[in-house]
């Protein structure tokens, strides 16, 4: 879905211009929409952002941004759009420079095609190759990355006025429907439900949390500067993706946080994970590292395809960290560990590579079971263990993340495919409400999710959990819940 925003008094024949250009015979953009200034314009992509169910997530087409160069602003509004809204498809003309919308046509129309098929836009997105930061106004991972690196990762821009003076707090709360109470108990069960509660609601519980962590860590960030954090933060996932998405990321962070309630009594260290998790995925394409390595992606090759997934997401929260809390990176961790807090949260995030699953598990047989693992062992087996604890959730919440998991396979195998010039098809979309099916009909519905369980909990998951729970007390309901998950889904086993 595309939008024409004009901003201030644009040129109309530059708008007549962008009104003709068309795609399959359609109209390009899918609406126009006038907006008085530029501060009304992002105000606008955020609150189009958070309403999930409005489809304007401005991942499955081009945007344009149409403006009167004369308007007085200073900031490159293309740079605020990378630096805020790293996934978004939207690029700004000063339709007053001459040369205009000419400049916005070239390949555009293979460009809207690409970003509209789900397949193509992965491909895209793991394997284009800008010439420089940001040369293109689709997202790519290696556009991403450059434009991180090309700023540094220790580098802090100032944030723009025009968005310094959004108040993210109203533009939030003003979506709810509950008080802070209905939060925090939905935030202290392991029955977190995360496909029950509204994006806003879920990026409130992560305000929410982190803002108690910080002030348990003596850590201290405004509540403005904390919205922005977390809004830049889901503004780097994708919301198109079925499984690796701002909600995993939120899911992870809520199971970190309860486990270090179990296990952790250093509030620092607390925080260090629960931040580690909520940014260990961003910037997922929706596959795995194998498929980057195998047809040559270019932030595959830049990690030498060791763990690229998970360098790249280090360097993207990094960065974000730099901008948004750099005092986090700052503040000196506790006596227990002679790390660096970057480190601490380097370390936690490359630890949810599957690849390095076996080691972890053999790190836990070889610790002696009537013994305290050692705390720096124990913190990325605990962002690992939530990483994967979607296995361990009761079965209602569990089998909407194995529902979602399975589809984001399933693309997998047919962007294998695509790269192979094979046929490929997708099952049917996911264009239903996954909170309101039960798991029976979840099953009736996709049958081939109770194979995939099986699979991933008799190969990964029973035998890291095992190793887990035995060493560390308290953690029996885990393997509870995943045995009666395993028990279901071997009934429904087609
Ligand atoms: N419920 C599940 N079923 C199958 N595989 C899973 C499930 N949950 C997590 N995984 C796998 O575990 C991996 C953990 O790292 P990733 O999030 O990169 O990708 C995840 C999936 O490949």
């Amino acid at each position: 879905m595309s939008t024409l925003f004009l901003v201030g008094s644009v040129d109309l024949s530059e708008v007549e211009k962008a009104n003709k250009l068309s795609h399959n015979g359609r109209t390009l953009f899918d609406r126009q929409v006038s907006l008085s200034d530029i501060d009304s314009l992002l105000l606008r992509l955020y609150q189009d952002r958070l309403d999930l169910s409005s489809g304007w997530n401005y991942e499955t087409g081009i945007s344009l941004v149409l403006y009167n160069g004369r308007a007085s602003f200073k900031n490159n509004l293309n740079e605020i759009f990378k630096k805020f809204f790293p996934c978004f498809n939207i690029v700004a003309i000063d339709s007053g420079d001459g040369e205009g919308i000419g400049k916005f046509y070239s390949g555009l129309e293979e460009e809207v095609s690409v970003m509209q098929d789900r397949i193509k836009r992965m491909s895209h997105w793991m394997y284009y190759r800008p010439s420089k930061p940001c040369s293109s106004r689709m997202y790519s991972m290696m556009g991403h990355l450059l434009t991180v690196h090309r700023d540094g990762l220790q580098n802090r821009v100032p944030i723009p006025r025009t968005i310094r003076n959004i108040d993210f707090q109203s533009l939030v709360r003003k979506t709810l429907g509950k008080d802070d109470l209905f939060y925090w108990q939905n935030l202290s069960t392991w029955e977190f439900q995360a496909h029950n509660l509204a994006y806003t609601e879920l990026i409130y519980c992560s305000f929410l949390l982190l803002k108690k962590l910080s002030a348990d860590a003596n850590a201290p960030i405004s509540d403005n500067k904390l919205f922005l954090l977390l809004l830049t933060l889901e503004s780097s996932y994708h919301q198109v993706n079925k499984f690796h998405n701002f909600k995993h990321a939120i899911d992870v962070m809520q199971a970190t946080w309860q486990l270090c309630e179990r296990l952790v009594d250093d509030p620092l260290q607390t925080l260090l994970l629960c931040m580690a998790a909520i940014g260990h995925d961003i910037g997922h394409p929706g596959s795995n590292n194998q498929l980057l390595s195998q047809f040559h992606s270019p932030i595959a090759e830049n990690y030498e395809n060791h763990s690229a997934l998970e360098n790249m997401h280090k360097d993207f929260l990094e960065s974000i960290l730099t901008q948004h809390w750099p005092q986090l990176l700052l503040i000196n961790s506790s006596k227990k560990l002679n790390k660096a807090n970057l480190d601490i949260l380097t370390e936690a995030i490359m630890a949810t590579d599957m690849a390095l699953h076996e080691g972890y598990v053999k790190k836990l047989e070889h610790s002696p079971r009537n013994d305290v693992i050692d705390f720096a062992t124990l913190l990325p087996l605990i962002i690992k263990a939530a990483d994967i604890s979607n296995v361990t959730r009761p079965l209602k919440i569990s089998s909407q993340w194995a529902c979602l998991i399975t589809f984001e396979f399933a693309e997998c195998a047919a962007l294998q495919n695509f790269e192979e010039k094979k046929a490929y098809d997708l099952q049917d979309d996911l264009n239903c409400n996954i909170s309101l099916l039960s798991p029976d009909k979840l099953v009736e519905r996709f049958p081939s999710i109770p194979n995939g369980q099986i699979f991933f909990i008799e190969n990964f998951a029973e035998q890291f959990f095992t190793e887990f729970c035995t060493r560390l007390p308290g953690l029996d309901f885990l393997i509870d819940n995943m045995e009666t998950n395993k028990k279901f889904w071997l009934s429904k086993r087609q």
